[in-house]
Order: structure tokens, then sequence, then C-alpha cells
């Protein structure tokens, strides 16, 4: 089985955990790609999507799925999502995609997380995937010093800036066995928009899709 035969296992496993008639949170990556798909095959018993990308909303509405600005919502029941990385506490390292940020707003507003991982992504600590922050592009430069100083190897991700205009550093070298305490910390920097860490808001529910069929974790 390829990785993206089991990203599509995971993804189309999803589907269980959207209530007909509500309108759903989606995120972004080719897992969620997957996801995207199954839920056009049941557009018509739902209201909706809301959109953590540009990408993932071109996607939505090309299947014909109205996407609503989250502004316009007062409650979300679930929000489906990819991870680089996640972890036995359900904490993740997410931002592969650079769409972090608006990930982490429609999580915040989310009732359960539903996180679709292949089975290359579960690890014991988290770190070997490097570790994205977006940050506003003139505190660039004072940010890596920041994390230099934390221990980290920030790398900036030239060519790529975030759809709310930012630029993308991506930690390297990083062992993170407290991720609330250095998500906390990360943040705390001046000039940070927010990290990829996703421990104070990790997964409620896991999908794993694996050769043997998807694994589910969590309720
Ligand atoms: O956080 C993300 C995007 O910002 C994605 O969820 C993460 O990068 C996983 O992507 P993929 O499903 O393509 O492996």
């Amino acid at each position: 089985m390829t990785q993206d035969e089991m990203k599509k296992a995971a993804g189309w496993a999803a589907l269980d955990y959207v209530t007909p008639g509500t309108i759903v949170g989606v995120g972004t990556g080719s897992t969620v790609n997957h996801f995207i798909d199954a839920l056009g095959s049941v557009k018509d018993k739902i209201k909706g999507a809301v959109s953590s990308s540009e990408a993932s909303t071109v996607r939505l509405k090309e299947l014909g799925i109205p996407v609503f600005d989250l502004n316009d919502i007062s409650e979300l029941n679930v929000y489906v999502d990819g991870a680089d990385e996640i972890d036995g506490s359900m904490a993740m390292i997410k931002g592969g995609g650079a769409a972090l940020t608006r990930e982490k707003i429609v999580a915040a507003v989310a009732d359960r997380f539903i996180c679709i991982v292949d089975g290359t992504k579960t690890v014991e600590v988290m770190g070997s995937f490097p570790l994205p922050v977006e940050v506003i592009p003139m505190a660039r430069e004072y940010v890596a010093r920041e994390l230099i100083k934390l221990g980290g190897k920030p790398v900036y991700r030239e060519g790529v800036i975030t759809d709310n205009g930012n630029h993308i550093l991506d930690v390297q070298g990083l062992q993170i066995t407290e991720p609330k305490a250095l998500e906390a910390r990360i943040n705390a920097i001046v000039g940070v928009v927010t990290n990829g860490l996703f421990a104070e808001r990790g997964a409620d529910v896991l999908l794993i899709g694996t050769p043997n069929g998807v694994v589910r974790k969590g309720a």
C-alpha cells in the first residue's frame, strides 16, 4: 500500500465524524484533499465548510461545497485536518503546508479535532519534522535569533508567503519533550504569529491509515 493510499483511507474514514446538516471545519494538505473528495460525495447532506487555507477553499468550491466565513458562524462541531507528526498525547506538529495559523484558529473554534494521518506520522517524541513558525516578515531575523537561544536551528522557507502575508521559519534540531511549554514559549516571542505545535489544543480523535486498515484512537 502506498503512502497516498493510507492517506486516502484515513481521509475517507473521517466522514464517520461528519454530522448531517452541519458546517464542517476543513484543514489543509494532501491527506485533507482526500477528505475533501469524501465530503464532495455527501455535499447535499451538509450545510457547507469552513476552510483553513485558500488552497482548500478552491478545492471545496470546485466540488460545489459552500465555504463560510468563520466570522459568520458561532459553532463548529468537527475540524478535520492532517499533521506532520503526532505523539502519544495527541499533540501535533503542523504547518508543513504553511497553513498553521488559520488551522489553529479553526481548530480553536471546533468542539472536536479529528486528525487524519498515514502511518508514517506517529512518533514517540516530536521534532524530527522541523517545527514551522509563522513570523511577521520584518521580525524574521530577530525571531530566528531568539529560536537559536531555545536550542533550535531556524531555516527560512524561502519563496513561501503564507495566506496571511507572512514568512515561515522551519526550526530543526528540537527534541520536543514538553510540547505545551514549548508552544507557549515560542508564541511569546515578539513577531511570532503562531507556531506549528498543536499541544494546548491537540487532537481528540486520531485516524491512522495503515496497510491493515484504519486504526482509530480517542473519542
Ligand atoms: O499542517 C498542515 C498544512 O499546514 C498539514 O496538515 C500537514 O502538513 C500534513 O500534510 P499532508 O497531509 O500533506 O501530509
